[in-house]
């Protein structure tokens, strides 16, 4: 600091001491205060905002895959993401999870938690499931002990052995058996499933640790029509009480779901609106969805 700097200082103090006083009041003298009491365990979404991504890219090789993307999910929102084949969407969620680090940009879950301080396994535990575009069930198990499964969050086996379900898991566990479809099939092996079946245990796993935002990466791919049709009465139903971001190619199906469709080329957002805004548009119709 200059001696200028220290006499204006000094000034400035002396100017400060000649103000009247205000009571003090448990704001600390202030008539009104800005405060925002942070829960333990919970996202901040004061600022609307679920998940956020500012400028985020990563290279691999030299090859930029993604290009200083930025967009942002609203709480509850069920947000539709489509683009033509390497467009960036897969790296996109890895990213999200933890599991691929950005060379720069900022990744953020709520207001609060910074996602590029925490690993892939801290992600989770945050509230952010993910679900892989194949199945991935325990095939030898039944439908109930695969989800009963999902809440077991001490990985020691004999943890694991003496697990027993409180009445409030088991509310649970019967409550997601019936979202999923498949009340009636608790006792079945889940290797005897269908495809559509196993999807849909899969994301009854993620819905048993309650995830606040859901991942899902082409979930009717490999579907029959009618299971497209309930897997689409399905995110209806999730939407509102969890966030979702859903990367998928069939169009009827986005149709049915969607509100606004973030459309990826290159790394970054190309368009953003309403399916038949996105569809309307020449630019996505040059690159996706063809003429
Ligand atoms: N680990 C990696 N190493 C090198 N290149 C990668 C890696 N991961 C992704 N890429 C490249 O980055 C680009 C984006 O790939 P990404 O899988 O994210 O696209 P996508 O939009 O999910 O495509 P698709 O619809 O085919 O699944 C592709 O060109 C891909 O080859």
């Amino acid at each position: 600091m200059t001696p200028d700097q220290m006499e204006a200082g000094a000034e400035r103090i002396a100017h400060y001491k000649h103000l009247p006083i205000e009571p003090q009041t448990e704001s600390g003298g202030r008539k009104a205060g800005f405060a925002r009491p942070v829960t333990a365990g919970e996202v901040d979404v004061t600022h609307g905002r679920i998940l956020y991504l500012e400028d985020v890219s990563v290279s691999f090789d030299g090859f930029k895959a993604i290009n200083k993307l930025s967009l942002d999910i609203a709480p509850g929102e069920l947000r539709c993401i489509i683009g033509p084949n390497g467009a960036g969407k897969t790296t996109m969620m890895d990213i999200i999870t933890g599991k691929t680090r950005p060379d720069e940009g900022t990744v953020y879950f709520g207001s609060t938690i910074d996602l590029l301080r925490h690993k892939e396994s801290e992600i989770a535990q945050l509230g952010i499931g993910r679900k892989f575009q194949k199945p991935t069930v325990f095939e030898q198990l039944t439908v109930f002990e695969n989800l009963e499964l999902a809440l077991k969050t001490d990985k020691g086996v004999k943890s694991s052995m003496m697990f027993k379900l409180d009445s409030a898991q088991s509310d649970r566990l019967a409550e997601v058996l019936e979202t999923i479809h498949l009340s009636a099939s608790v006792s079945r092996m889940s290797g005897n499933l269908s495809h559509g079946q196993k999807q849909w245990l899969e994301i009854g796993m993620l819905l048993m640790q309650d995830p606040k935002l859901l991942l899902l990466d082409e979930p009717v791919a490999g579907m029959t029509d009618e299971e497209t049709e309930r897997t689409a009465e399905l995110f209806l139903r999730l939407k509102g009480q969890h966030s979702l971001m859903v990367v998928e190619h069939d169009m009827s199906f986005i149709k049915t779901i969607s509100e606004i469709v973030t459309v990826l080329c290159d790394g970054s957002v190309l368009a953003q609106g309403t399916l038949d805004e996105v569809q309307a548009d020449e630019r996505v119709i040059e690159v996706y969805l063809g003429r």
